[in-house]
């Protein structure tokens, strides 16, 4: 499903002529099949989120090849990664991104209103959605008027409203107190049960980590072992 390959990144720091390199991603090769929860760990600053953000193509890199369901993805130009984007990847990260002057409802809609969706399609939906991840009570609420755990579900609803085969979620529990967090990796199991979403999902959070299938390590760059586990 996702086929990574050779891929390196360096980010150059500090005025011109006197740049610094830091290679941030170093000749990464990995896999992700359809269905796996794969958790890519690692310490702060080994490249965690860089390479998510490269697997999404937000971010080029220098060399290398990130192919999903046999696309080539990593030399897309920016219109072709936003569309490519919006069919195949969802996302859910650890400060929400949600928009606070939208609510709930429209916080959701707003992936198919890009598609270019159809309002009453939008409608039915957003409540089909909603009911899934137990929030239709709060549909007209503002995000500050929520807990941090049904913020995570307003993201989640949103990640999945497109129907994604795939979700990248960076630190998704990060923001969460413990109870809550449970709640939220209860629900990513499910959702990779019940609608075989493949989940990459960048954590330092061993608890995290122990949902997964597998788990790749990153550390300083390079990506390490590939550790099996049973959920
Ligand atoms: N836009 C950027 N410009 C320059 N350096 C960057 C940039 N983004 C990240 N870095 C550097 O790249 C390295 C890896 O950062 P990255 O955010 O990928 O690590 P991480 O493992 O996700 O860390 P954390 O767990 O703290 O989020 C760090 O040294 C960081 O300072």
């Amino acid at each position: 499903m996702i086929e990574v390959q050779s891929l390196n990144h360096t980010f150059k720091i500090g005025k011109k002529g006197k740049e610094k390199k830091i290679e941030v991603l170093k000749n990464i090769d990995f896999h992700i099949n359809q269905g796996e929860i794969i958790a890519i760990v690692g310490k702060s600053g080994s490249g965690k989120s860089t390479l998510l953000q490269v697997v999404a193509g937000f971010m080029k890199p220098d060399t290398g090849s990130v192919k999903v369901n046999n696309t080539e993805i990593a030399k897309f130009n920016e219109k072709q990664s936003a569309a490519f984007r919006l069919d195949h990847f969802g996302f859910i990260f650890q400060n929400f991104q949600l928009l606070p002057n939208q609510n709930v409802f429209e916080n959701v809609e707003l992936p198919l209103k890009l598609k270019g969706v159809q309002p009453s399609i939008r409608k039915h939906n957003v409540e089909k959605i909603l009911e899934k991840v137990g929030l239709s009570h709060v549909a007209d609420h503002y995000p500050n008027e929520l807990s941090g755990g049904q913020q995570q579900r307003v993201s989640i609803a949103r990640a999945l409203i497109t129907n994604p085969p795939i979700i990248l979620a960076d630190e998704p529990t990060g923001s969460l107190d413990s109870q809550t967090e449970i709640e939220i990796l209860d629900l990513i199991k499910h959702l990779n049960k019940s609608a075989n979403i493949t989940f990459m999902i960048i954590t330092h959070d061993e608890e995290v980590a122990q949902i997964a299938h597998r788990k790749l390590r990153m550390h300083d760059g390079l990506l390490l072992g590939d550790v099996k586990h049973v959920i």
